[in-house]
């Protein structure tokens, strides 16, 4: 893994769950998760993210791998599939050997993500299916809560990458407790990179908050934005919305 680079920009990798929602709500195929991928994509977009939870109440299997065929003509985009390992996310990872896999600790009924992984607790439940990931080539990313003290056991356990869930921060970003919270998430980026870890961050994250983050957190790869994303979208169009986040990344490099 190349270390990061404080020259190196943050990527933006779209998150199209939210597309697939509403695509479900109707037998009739629309709106096209893989066209949003594609739109998206063209307007400079880095990567597309799914999280494919075993309810198929979003992303489907079938989406997923529509998904890896599309990308296959974008080779500089990186395709990111999000999920418990302990579900049904390794059959995905090893049939499609995405670029990355992001270990999320959710429950099977659970309403969205709100936690990141408890180490050392569920260290040894993970460690061979990272280093499965790792000789099938695919980068993994640990989804975890801004700990600091967390972030070398993430490393001992081979992981390449952490997923910061930012949730917390979006919910104090313009708030007395904003500097607080950033404090926490620089601490932990930065115990995160002492560890040999790369950095990347997502939930909640939008066109007013993504800014501030990137600024007060060091060494931010990767940004995954789905929820807000989609929304402006629905107002302003995939292309004019993915340059707007692009342009709040480039606004904090
Ligand atoms: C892991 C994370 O924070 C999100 O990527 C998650 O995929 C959101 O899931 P929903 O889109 O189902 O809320
Ligand atoms: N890993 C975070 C992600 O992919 C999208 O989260 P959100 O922007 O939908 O909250």
């Amino acid at each position: 893994m190349a270390p990061y680079s404080a020259d190196a920009r943050c990527a933006l990798s779209v998150n199209v769950n939210k597309v697939a929602l509403l695509r479900n709500t109707r037998h009739l195929g629309i709106p096209s998760v893989t066209r949003a991928a594609e739109l998206c994509l063209q307007a400079g977009a880095q990567g597309i993210t799914v999280h494919p939870r075993p309810d198929e109440r979003h992303i489907r299997a079938s989406d997923v791998h529509e998904l890896a065929a599309l990308l296959k003509a974008w080779p500089h985009a990186e395709f990111n599939i999000e999920g418990n390992p302990t579900h049904n996310l390794m059959e995905l990872v090893r049939t499609l050997r995405p670029h990355q896999a992001t270990f999320v600790p959710d429950g099977v009924d659970q309403f969205t993500s709100d936690h990141g992984w408890s180490l050392p607790q569920d260290a040894e439940r993970l460690r061979p299916l990272i280093a499965e990931c790792r000789a099938l080539g695919v980068r993994v990313s640990l989804f975890m809560d801004p700990l600091p003290q967390a972030m070398a056991l993430a490393a001992a356990l081979g992981a390449d990458r952490v997923e910061l869930y930012t949730e917390p921060y979006a919910a104090a970003h313009g708030q007395t407790g904003q500097a607080e919270q950033l404090a926490r998430y620089a601490q932990a980026a930065q115990a995160a990179l002492a560890a040999g870890l790369g950095v990347n961050a997502g939930h909640d994250l939008n066109r007013a908050n993504l800014t501030d983050f990137l600024r007060a957190v060091p060494g931010v790869q990767e940004v995954s934005i789905g929820h807000a994303l989609i929304a402006d979208a629905l107002e302003l169009g995939y292309a004019a919305t993915v340059r707007d986040y692009l342009a709040c990344i480039q606004a904090a490099q």
